[in-house]
């Protein structure tokens, strides 16, 4: 199954998965990457539009990648007019028993 990885270090939102990847809804798929899709998406409280980037998880038998791990704590580090801004991590049941995650950022 899919999951996203929300970017960017918002003080309004809460960080690392304690929302929903049903906060936002998919407007179009913009990328795609080694672990999986990213979509322009809107928050549905805010309207604000994100990019959604979705972690695959089908072929992970040792849970989350370390390199997306690494990818959130660098990207949750930096502030940079030339790097994308972390936003926010949220979560999306798996298909079986594993709870999986996405990251948001700015698009
Ligand atoms: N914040 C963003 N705003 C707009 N487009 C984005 C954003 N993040 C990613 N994209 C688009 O999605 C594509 C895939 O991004 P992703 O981060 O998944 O992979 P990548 O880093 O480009 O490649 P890989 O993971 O294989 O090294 C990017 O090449 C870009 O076109």
């Amino acid at each position: 199954m899919l999951d996203h990885i929300a970017s960017g270090l918002s003080t309004r939102y809460p960080s690392w998965g304690s929302r929903s990847v049903e906060c936002f809804e998919k407007l179009e798929q913009i990328g795609e990457g080694t672990y999986g899709q990213v979509y322009m998406a809107r928050e549905k409280r805010t309207g604000e539009i994100v990019a959604l980037k979705k972690i695959r998880m089908d072929n992970e038998k040792e849970g989350f990648p370390i390199t997306v791990i690494r990818e959130i704590k660098i990207l949750k580090k930096l502030q940079h007019e030339n790097v994308i801004h972390l936003k926010e991590i949220v979560t999306s049941p798996g298909r079986e028993t594993n709870e999986q995650v996405q990251p948001a950022a700015d698009a």
